[in-house]
């Protein structure tokens, strides 16, 4: 595992301008020379912003908390070894709901920049968290000897975010993983969610029972909290506006075959205290990227590989 703080420019031609990355009290910004930025909170490793052309991306409650004292809502919060309330007698039972990642400290293992093609700049961030790095509640918790690195990569049309997890410990552990990805959107009303269509789905707020989705533009007109189990991750999928049917974001995934469809509606956002404005529903989608309706098993020494990839219209 790489844990260089160095720079390193990989096929960069030091005549064109370069990426600029600042870490400053916690968080770490990156901007490409065309104007696309990043920012990650060390606490979480949490993407609390993306802007293209000058326009948020992501959705932040404007209550969350960002002092390190409750996960961050908004963003892109990593849940890490468990999704939702962790299920009895299992190895994750002690542990908050969606594990320990989005609320430890994490370190910055470094930035590298490289052409994405087209002779387009790519900046990559890469975060580190490990047994050891863990406070004692969490390393009693879940006792296994784990390693992540989570890496951040920024283009000019998309942004990347994948996590490797390798068992550095002696015994097998099993984990569910997922990216809790807060997308920005005008108005819920006019959003849907594309290529879904036939899919297996439990409904969270129906008893966690099984559906099939049979909308191929599923609107979000409710509190809606759904596991979409079994897809492909080469398959993108879409959230688009009804307006001009218009593609506002393109998901694709790797290693990544569940996706979850959140939005708490009118009730469950008043309900929450880190969610403010009370009307901010209508201003966001969580569409996240897992592997949560399966346990992941990984054996002493192997290492496991996920991510996602955004790209949005702008
Ligand atoms: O309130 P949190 O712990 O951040 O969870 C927020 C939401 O995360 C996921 O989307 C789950 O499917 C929801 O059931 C949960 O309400």
């Amino acid at each position: 595992m790489e844990r260089s703080n160095k720079p390193s420019a990989i096929g960069v031609s030091a005549s064109l301008p370069q990426p600029s990355v600042s870490v400053k009290d916690g968080i770490i910004e990156a901007s490409l020379p065309s104007g696309e930025s990043v920012a990650v909170y060390l606490y979480g490793a949490t993407v609390t912003s993306w802007k293209v052309n000058g326009q948020e991306q992501l959705f932040m409650s404007k209550t969350a908390h960002l002092d390190g004292s409750k996960p961050i809502r908004g963003g892109i919060p990593l849940v890490f070894p468990v999704f939702g309330p962790p299920p009895q007698n299992h190895a994750t039972t002690p542990l908050p709901q969606h594990g320990f990642a989005r609320n430890s400290a994490w370190e910055f293992l470094g930035k590298s920049s490289s052409e994405a093609g087209r002779g387009d700049l790519a900046v990559k961030l890469d975060f580190g968290l490990s047994h050891t790095m863990l406070s004692e509640e969490f390393r009693k918790a879940w006792p296994y000897e784990f390693g992540l690195v989570y890496s951040v990569t920024l283009t000019k049309d998309a942004l990347r975010t994948s996590l490797q997890v390798t068992n550095e410990g002696k015994e097998n552990f099993e984990f569910q993983v997922l990216m809790h990805t807060y997308l920005a959107v005008e108005d819920i009303s006019n959003v849907r969610v594309k290529n879904l269509e036939s899919k297996t789905y439990i409904d969270k707020t129906r008893n966690a029972s099984t559906h099939t989705e049979s909308s191929p533009a599923l609107a979000i007109t409710e509190e809606t909290d759904r596991v979409y189990q079994g897809l492909d991750p080469a398959k993108p999928i879409v959230v688009s506006s009804t307006s001009g049917d218009q593609t506002l974001f393109s998901i694709t995934r790797e290693a990544l075959t569940d996706v979850v469809v959140w939005n708490p509606w009118i009730e469950k956002a008043k309900g929450m205290s880190d969610f403010g404005p009370d009307e901010a529903y209508k201003n966001m989608i969580c569409v996240e990227a897992g592997s949560v309706s399966a346990w992941q098993t990984l054996e002493a020494g192997d290492s496991w590989e996920g991510g996602q990839s955004i790209k949005s219209r702008l």
